[in-house]
């Protein structure tokens, strides 16, 4: 019988980390072999023998966790938010020094919001206007969301290759934050709402016609497929590695 991939879970007792415990205690190639939450040592996740370490925590504490992980030879899957570029950017620095170890940073791990990153990076270089809602529970910490940030990102990338200029804007005078946050030159707005999981929609407009894409996570198992596939992929990526398109075959930004 072939080994199973030891898996250590950071965050076990949230929200993501109850899920992803459940999925990988479900997956017959994956065992689980460590659950650590705020109460606990990362040391358990070595002391295990974990090979990959999936991290659902908060975006205060992300980071260390991949710093030590990284000095410990394991691998590790980043869902957790509130990356930005001086972060990766650390992190990348880090992996010099440690050149077998693979990092994955994926602000979504669902198919469709994936897709959705894709699709409005294609079309935003084809419309006037863009703009992002991110539409979450009132529980979250961190706004805008990452999935918001990093289709932000994409888009703007997409409209600088093709020398597409800013969205018109004619506002001259506003309440703090009616025009939502300013990410990358692309205006994204933030709604938190009871019942709600994870949504987003991209808006694009020209003279006469809109399109909107739309994402809606109805519930966290939707973000499971991908977070296996990176927890079983991420071995074979050594360096970092933003965002689950790259192991989907979809390009992107890295
Ligand atoms: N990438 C994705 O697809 C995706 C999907 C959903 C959520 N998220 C992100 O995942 C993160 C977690 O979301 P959630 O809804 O599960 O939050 P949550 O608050 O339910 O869970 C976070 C857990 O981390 C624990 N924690 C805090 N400090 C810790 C530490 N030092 N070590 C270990 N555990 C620690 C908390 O006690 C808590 O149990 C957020 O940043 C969220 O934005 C990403
Ligand atoms: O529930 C959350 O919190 C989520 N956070 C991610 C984000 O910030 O993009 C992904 C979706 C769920």
């Amino acid at each position: 019988m072939t080994e199973r991939l030891k898996v250590a879970v950071l965050g076990a007792a949230g929200r993501m980390g109850r899920t992803v415990v459940e999925a990988v205690e479900s997956a017959e190639d994956l065992e689980l072999v460590a659950r650590v939450d705020a109460d606990g040592d990362l040391s358990a996740v070595t002391d295990a023998g974990a090979q990959v370490a999936v991290d659902f925590t908060v975006p205060s504490v992300t980071e260390a966790n991949v710093h030590t992980l990284v000095d410990a030879g394991v691998h590790v899957v980043v869902g957790t938010t509130g990356w930005d570029d001086a972060a990766l950017g650390r992190v990348r620095d880090h992996l010099v020094h440690a050149p077998a170890v693979g990092v994955l940073v994926a602000p979504n791990f669902a198919l469709g919001a994936v897709l959705t990153m894709a699709f409005a990076a294609q079309a935003a270089r084809w419309f006037e206007s863009v703009e992002v809602v991110e539409l979450h529970h009132p529980d979250k910490v961190d706004a805008p969301s990452g999935t918001a940030r990093h289709t932000a990102a994409g888009i703007a990338a997409a409209r600088a290759a093709a020398g597409v200029g800013p969205s018109p804007d004619a506002t001259s005078q506003q309440i703090e934050g009616a025009r939502g946050a300013d990410v990358d030159g692309v205006r994204v707005h933030a709604v938190r709402l009871r019942g709600l999981v994870a949504h987003e929609e991209v808006l694009l407009g020209n003279p006469g016609e809109m399109l909107t894409i739309r994402h809606d996570s109805f519930d966290r198992i939707s973000f499971m497929p991908g977070v296996l596939l990176g927890v079983r992929q991420v071995a074979r990526h050594p360096g970092l590695t933003v965002g689950l398109e790259h192991l989907l075959d979809l390009g992107g930004r890295r």
